[in-house]
C-alpha cells in the first residue's frame, strides 16, 4: 500500500492506494500531523510500504512529518522536487525552484490529462491560476489570497465583522446581495472569486482561442464551478501530478 500526502498551507490531504494502485482504499483531510496519525491508525488492515508527498510547508515542518510517519509505519518517504522540466511541462518561473511543488505538480496533471494547452486553477489557501501552453511551456501564472485568507482579513481587521462556520456555509446557498453581515462578506469574497476566474478565462481565450482545458482543483473549487461549467473539477490533480513525479517501483 502507498501513503500519498499534499501538504498544503491548512490542510493535509492523504489518501491509500492498495496493492492495485488504481485503487484508492482511503482518503481523508486533517489539519495537523497527529490527526492523520490517528486517522491512518483507525485504518482496519493498513499495511503501508512507501509513503509519496508534495509540500509546501518549511522543511522543518516537512522533515518533522517525515519522521513521524517513519516512526509510526516504517515507511519508506520520496518528496516531489522541483524541476526545470518534466513529462513534457517546462518551468516558466525565472527561478524554477521558487515555483510552489503543489502548482507545479497540478501542472503536470493538468498538462498529461489535457493533453493541449490548459489552464490550471486551484482553490486552497491561496488561489493560484496556471496557464500551460500546447508545448507544454508554462507561460506563469497568477497569486492571490483563497476564501479562507480573504475572510479572515476581514474578521482581523475589522472590528464588526464576526460570524460562525455554519452561518457562513448557509449563506452561500444563493449569491444575491447580502441583507446580513455574513452574507454580504461570504457572498462578497465569492464572487472575487468568481471575477478571477472569469479573467483568467479571458487570458486563456487570447492566447488560445477556444481550444483550451480547464482544470478547477483545491478544496473551495465548488465556489466557482458555475461560472466554469466546461471545466474539469478533479479534486485529486496534485495527487495526478505527484505520481508523475515520483514514480515508485
Ligand atoms: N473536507 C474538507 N476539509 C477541509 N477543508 C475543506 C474541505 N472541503 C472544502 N474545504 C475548504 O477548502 C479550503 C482549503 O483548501 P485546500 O486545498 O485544502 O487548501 P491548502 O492546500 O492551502 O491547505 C478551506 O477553505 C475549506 O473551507
Ligand atoms: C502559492 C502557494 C502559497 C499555494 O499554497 P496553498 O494555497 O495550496 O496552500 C504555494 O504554492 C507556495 O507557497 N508557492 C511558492 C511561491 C510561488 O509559487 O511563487
Ligand atoms: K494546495
Amino acid at each position: 500500500m502507498i501513503l500519498e500526502l499534499d501538504c498544503g498551507n491548512s490542510f493535509i490531504k492523504w489518501r491509500v492506494l492498495g496493492a492495485d494502485v488504481r485503487i484508492v482504499v482511503a482518503e481523508g483531510v486533517v489539519d495537523s500531523d497527529l490527526a492523520l496519525l490517528q486517522g491512518l491508525k483507525q485504518l482496519d488492515g493498513l499495511a503501508l510500504k512507501r509513503c509519496r508527498l508534495v509540500s509546501v510547508r518549511t522543511g522543518d515542518e516537512t522533515s518533522a512529518l517525515i519522521t513521524l510517519l517513519t516512526d509510526a509505519f516504517g515507511v519508506s518517504v520520496t518528496c516531489a522536487a522541483p524541476a526545470r522540466e518534466m513529462s513534457g511541462v517546462r518551468n516558466g518561473y525565472e527561478d524554477y525552484e521558487k515555483l510552489g511543488l503543489d502548482r507545479w505538480l497540478a501542472m503536470l496533471g493538468g498538462f498529461h490529462l489535457a493533453g493541449g494547452p490548459c489552464l490550471v486553477l486551484d482553490f486552497g489557501t491561496a488561489v493560484t491560476a496556471d496557464f500551460i501552453a500546447a508545448d507544454g511551456e508554462h507561460i506563469g501564472g497568477f497569486i492571490c489570497p483563497g476564501m479562507p485568507l480573504m475572510r479572515n482579513q476581514l474578521r482581523t481587521h475589522t472590528r464588526r465583522i464576526r460570524y460562525g462556520d455554519v452561518a457562513a456555509e448557509r449563506a452561500l446557498e444563493s449569491l444575491v446581495p447580502g441583507r446580513t453581515t455574513v452574507e454580504a462578506v461570504e457572498r462578497g469574497c465569492s464572487l472575487m472569486l468568481q471575477g478571477f476566474v472569469l479573467t483568467q478565462l479571458q487570458l486563456a481565450h487570447s492566447y488560445w482561442g477556444g481550444g483550451f482545458t480547464v482544470f478547477l482543483t483545491g478544496g473551495d473549487a465548488d465556489l466557482v464551478r458555475g461560472v466554469v461549467p466546461a471545466a474539469r473539477v478533479v479534486p485529486d490533480l496534485v495527487f495526478v501530478g505527484l505520481a508523475m513525479a515520483c514514480p515508485l517501483p
